[in-house]
């Protein structure tokens, strides 16, 4: 990973500002160069103000805290941050392609092939992530960027936590993606994990293969599907991918398949493995 050998300090002036990628729920985000070394990043101005209306400097600045000490082929990168009076920046890696969903919007759903390489980077951003005890907590094609190469990089990590958590959050934007432990009201013994990101998981691959969300509905009625982990899939999805969904789905957080397992599941190892062995596979002398 190309570091910028930039000095630890950072400040506006050694940018030049290129043309906006998009406008967030509290900044926007643009194309950037590092001046003296010609490094290409992005740069995301959050306005001070916003966040103290919004309530959610606290948020942001452990979002900073736990991306900044993250460096994995599919995590956005964070590199810096540097503030002046009314504004925070944040340098960050650029996604060359942008956002995931863009993309899953435009294609509808994506081809087998490419939804289980997906998962697959997917399952080892999450691998690292968890032996960091960090539990992301908001996996969904909004918060995933695609690089130059098509690889998937996950951003935004506002909901990411340190492991173990039992603090409610309250929750905005959609329900689809919340695992049924999340949903349970109650006192302290709702205990979560990492585990609520296999849930995910399993949303998103549902979601890359089908186009919508396995529990989309009305929000009272996406709850109750939720709780009681009631979808349907549909005939087009393989049954490889059909069976890796409901090893996710599954409601008691310590069933879940293992991340470790997922790189070995029938439908990642029959899209994902590479070279030697795949050439081998379809050149029909090997076994399958
Ligand atoms: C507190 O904030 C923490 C960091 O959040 C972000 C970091 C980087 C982001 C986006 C982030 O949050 C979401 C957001 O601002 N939008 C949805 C609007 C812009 C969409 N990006 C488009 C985009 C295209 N190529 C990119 N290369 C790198 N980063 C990008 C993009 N966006």
């Amino acid at each position: 990973y190309p570091q910028p050998s930039a000095p630890r300090q950072f400040h506006l002036g050694m940018f030049e500002i290129g043309k906006p990628l998009g406008k967030g729920k509290f900044g926007r985000v643009y194309l950037a160069k590092e001046r003296s070394s010609g490094f290409i990043c992005a740069l995301k101005v959050l306005h001070k103000n916003e966040l103290q209306h919004n309530k959610v400097e606290k948020q942001v600045r452990r979002e900073i805290e736990i991306q900044s000490n993250l460096a994995h082929p599919n995590i956005l990168r964070l590199y810096g941050h540097f503030h002046d009076a009314k504004r925070i920046f944040l340098i960050l890696e650029f996604a060359a392609k942008g956002e995931l969903y863009k993309h899953l919007r435009r294609e509808q759903r994506f081809p087998e092939w490419k939804a289980a390489q997906y998962i697959a980077q997917m399952a080892a951003a999450l691998k690292y992530l968890h032996k960091k005890h960090v539990i992301h907590r908001d996996i969904k094609p909004e918060n995933i960027l695609v690089g130059i190469h098509g690889e998937i990089k996950i951003s935004d990590f506002g909901w990411s936590v340190h492991a173990p958590n039992n603090r409610r959050q309250t929750m905005c934007g959609t329900l689809d993606y919340l695992p049924p432990e999340m949903l349970k009201g109650g006192s302290k013994e709702n205990y979560y994990s990492e585990k609520v990101d296999l849930w995910s998981l399993g949303v998103l691959t549902y979601e890359f293969l089908v186009g919508e969300a396995p529990f989309e509905d009305t929000q009272i009625m996406t709850q109750r599907k939720i709780a009681r982990g009631e979808y349907t899939v549909p005939a087009f999805v393989s049954p490889e991918a059909k069976d890796l969904i409901k090893r996710l789905l599954v409601l008691d957080p310590e069933k879940r398949i293992p991340l470790e397992d997922i790189q070995q599941h029938p439908w990642i190892v029959k899209h994902c493995v590479k070279g030697e062995r795949a050439y081998m596979r379809d050149s029909g002398k090997m076994r399958s």
